[in-house]
């Protein structure tokens, strides 16, 4: 589904990737653990095609993602590959709602249509009663589990996650990461997850370990 290959990435002289190898295939969660500054975030961004490998290929289903550019890009990046941060970025001034449809409208779907999915993943969230809410009337599990909702919207093949439960209580951690898991169980949704979540590590299928710019 997805395979990255010999990705290299250096920040001015600094190298930080130095010849990474890295799949994932459908359905599968895996987490990538390591210490702070190993290179994780920088991992996750190149395999989402927010930047570029110096060296390398990411595909996607097929397709070389680190050779697209442009609106080309845009497109495949908003149809296929969904983000959730550690801070939801929700945009305030909208309700739940509208927030979910966002990645829908900019894909060009029909308001009633991408209003239609966003009901359904609000209930299957159980979030149904939200829908109408602006994110500071949310709690915090809710705006994440919100901003879950918005990376699902397209049905992309494959959801990156960088630190998703870093800024929430375990509780609110630990139901994060059974959505993900029920998402995988029941639509067999794909994820890599960047985290220092030692729960979140043990219920992935599998963890990889990045250190001085390597997978371990
Ligand atoms: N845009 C940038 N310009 C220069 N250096 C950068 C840039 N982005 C990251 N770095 C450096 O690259 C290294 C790896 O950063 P990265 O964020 O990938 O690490 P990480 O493993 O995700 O760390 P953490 O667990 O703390 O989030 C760090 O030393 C960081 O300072």
């Amino acid at each position: 589904m997805l395979k990255a290959t010999g990705i290299k990435k250096a920040y001015g002289s600094l190298p930080i990737l130095k010849g990474v190898d890295f799949e994932v295939a459908q359905g599968e969660i895996v987490s990538i653990i390591g210490a702070s500054g190993a290179g994780k975030s920088t991992l996750l961004h190149i395999l989402g095609s927010l930047d570029k490998p110096d060296e390398g290929t990411v595909e996607l289903k097929g397709t070389k993602i680190n050779e697209l550019s442009g609106d080309l890009l845009s497109v495949f990046r908003n149809k296929n590959i969904g983000f959730v941060f550690q801070f939801h970025h929700l945009l305030p001034e909208f309700t739940a709602l509208e927030n979910i449809c966002i990645p829908a409208f900019i894909a060009k779907t029909n308001k009633k249509e991408a209003e239609k999915r966003a009901h359904e993943l609000l209930e299957l969230f159980g979030l149904n009663g939200r829908a109408d809410h602006k994110p500071n009337e949310l709690s915090g599990g809710e705006q994440q589990r919100i901003a879950v909702a918005r990376a699902l919207i397209n049905n992309p093949a494959i959801v990156l996650a960088d630190e998703p439960s870093g800024n929430l209580d375990s509780a609110n951690a630990n139901a994060l990461h059974q959505l993900f898991i029920s998402l995988r169980d029941n639509f067999k949704q794909t994820f890599v997850i960047v985290t220092h979540n030692e729960d979140l590590a043990q219920i992935s299928d599998r963890v990889v370990t990045m250190k001085d710019g390597f997978i371990i």
